[in-house]
């Protein structure tokens, strides 16, 4: 089971994450960052460059302007692009030239799910058919209806819908929303994924400003809880 923890920030939660047990580490970062708590392009590459070669390495934006990403591209390289922006806004053609003008860049693609929908009146299932051809993970992530971003909510959602959205594809998916140490076990023996993530239930208050810090004991709690479902 691969544990994905969100959002990496600095060297020293990288360094946290990375010795409590975490495959995949993901950095939210543009070269004009709107979103808090992400980084700048400069920032995101001194995280990335800490990071040992054996941890997969996120790169992920909101951006959907797709000659955006690409001049965040040429700043910093992550293993995988994650896409978390408004997925109607990039179409699967550009995503997949985008993969070719920057081989070997692999494709993280977020599949909304709405927590109070159920699977037949959402879009998750299309779009996986849509994105399959140029996605190298799915990540299966809940989202509010006040947000164009997918993700970053803290809610979980109805996990008999990643496991439908699992069962339909060949991608590999992680699954993300709100998931925990009390519940990940549950929401892995329901779906069945290929990994698990975390963002909000694995961060602590920062005493220095109102940005998240990782907490290593969370993120140990969640990684053992993972790896023992
Ligand atoms: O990490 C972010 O800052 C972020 C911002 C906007 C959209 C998505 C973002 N992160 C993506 C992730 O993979 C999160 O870990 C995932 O959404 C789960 O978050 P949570 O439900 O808070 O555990």
């Amino acid at each position: 089971m691969k544990v994905q923890i969100y959002e990496i920030r600095s060297i020293k939660d990288a360094q946290k994450a990375v010795e409590a047990g975490a495959d995949h580490l993901g950095i939210p970062y543009d070269q004009d960052p709107t979103y808090p708590g992400h980084l700048t392009c400069e920032e995101a590459m001194d995280v990335f460059e800490s990071i040992p070669s054996n941890i997969v390495k996120i790169g992920l934006t909101i951006s959907e302007d797709i000659h955006h990403i690409r001049q965040n591209l040429k700043t910093v390289m992550p293993n995988v692009l994650h896409l978390s922006g408004n997925i109607e806004a990039i179409l699967p053609e550009e995503i997949e030239r985008l993969k070719q003008d920057f081989k070997p860049l692999k494709i993280m693609q977020a599949i909304p799910v709405y927590a109070d929908q159920d699977l037949a009146s959402q879009k998750a299932l299309d779009y996986v058919r849509r994105y399959e051809h140029v996605s190298d993970y799915f990540l299966i992530d809940t989202k509010s209806h006040s947000e164009d971003v997918i993700g970053a909510t803290g809610t979980i959602h109805d996990w008999q819908i990643d496991r439908a959205i699992i069962e339909s594809t060949d991608v590999p998916c992680i699954i993300a929303g709100g998931l925990s140490s009390e519940n990940v076990q549950e929401a892995i023996r329901i779906s069945r994924p290929y990994g698990v993530d975390s963002f909000t239930s694995t961060n602590e208050d920062n005493p220095i400003d109102e940005k998240h810090i990782k907490s290593i004991e969370k993120i140990r709690a969640f990684v053992e809880a993972a790896h023992n479902a």
